[in-house]
């Protein structure tokens, strides 16, 4: 169970996000500048808050109290962000197992087999990212980041930069991945329709204030 009580100041913006994933999907929906990234930032270590703590199944990722800071890559915490950002100079199949390979043998949660089946993209391996459309980059990003095995999967508007269309094309791998890995998540976008498609647990921020109503969640519209 991922929970978290964070404040975090720049200017006139503040953020004070309080909340509790247990499992499933949840989606983070709100306007532009609401403060929706900064929030994955500090779940996944990008970002320090303030004041405040991470937990992870009872134990501190970030506490400022006692001075606790454990860095991104000790976090166990998949992200795939809007433009997938994967490594230029690196084939599709290095993309994926990049991760993988740093992960201790008995630490690995997916065989690459079973993720590159699940996705569609076995036959992209050989290929470098800027030979791939914008769809096949998100798919490969999403590999990568489930081939490193996360306990958590963080998603920062994975479907943004791509037409209609495509993102038809990338909500039924998304389902997928939901329905049999078991991977709890948190779904940021703009787009409240995309997130209801995969789940209908939805936190809503604005202005930097996180509302999860009142059982943690939000059902319904
Ligand atoms: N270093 C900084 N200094 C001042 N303000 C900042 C800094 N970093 C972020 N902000 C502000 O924090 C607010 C939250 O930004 P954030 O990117 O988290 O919002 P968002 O909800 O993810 O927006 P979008 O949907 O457009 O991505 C914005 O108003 C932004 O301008």
């Amino acid at each position: 169970m991922l929970e978290f009580d964070l404040r975090w100041q720049r200017g006139d913006f503040s953020l004070r996000a309080q909340g509790r994933l247990d499992g499933g999907v949840i989606g983070l929906c709100g306007p532009s500048g609401a403060g929706k990234s900064t929030l994955l930032a500090m779940i996944a270590g990008l970002q320090r808050p303030d004041a405040g703590a991470v937990r992870w199944n009872g134990v501190a990722l970030v506490e400022t109290g006692r001075r606790v800071f454990l860095p991104p890559e000790k976090r166990r915490i998949g992200l795939v962000f809007q433009d997938g950002c994967l490594f230029p100079h690196l084939t599709v199949q290095n993309n994926l197992l990049y991760g993988y390979r740093r992960r201790p043998a008995s630490e690995r949660l997916f065989p690459p087999d079973a993720i590159i089946t699940l996705l569609d993209i076995g036959h992209l391996l050989t290929r470098r990212p800027r030979d791939l459309s914008g769809g096949e980059k998100q798919r490969v990003a999403l590999g990568r980041a489930l081939l490193y095995s996360p306990s958590l999967l963080l998603l920062d508007e994975p479907l943004a930069s791509l037409d209609n269309h495509r993102k038809q094309q990338i909500l039924p791998f998304l389902l997928r991945v939901r329905d049999t890995l078991g991977l709890p998540m948190l779904y940021v976008s703009h787009a409240e329709d995309e997130v209801r498609y995969l789940t209908d647990r939805v936190w809503h921020m604005e202005a930097g204030r996180l509302h999860t109503g009142p059982a943690g969640e939000r059902i319904g519209p």
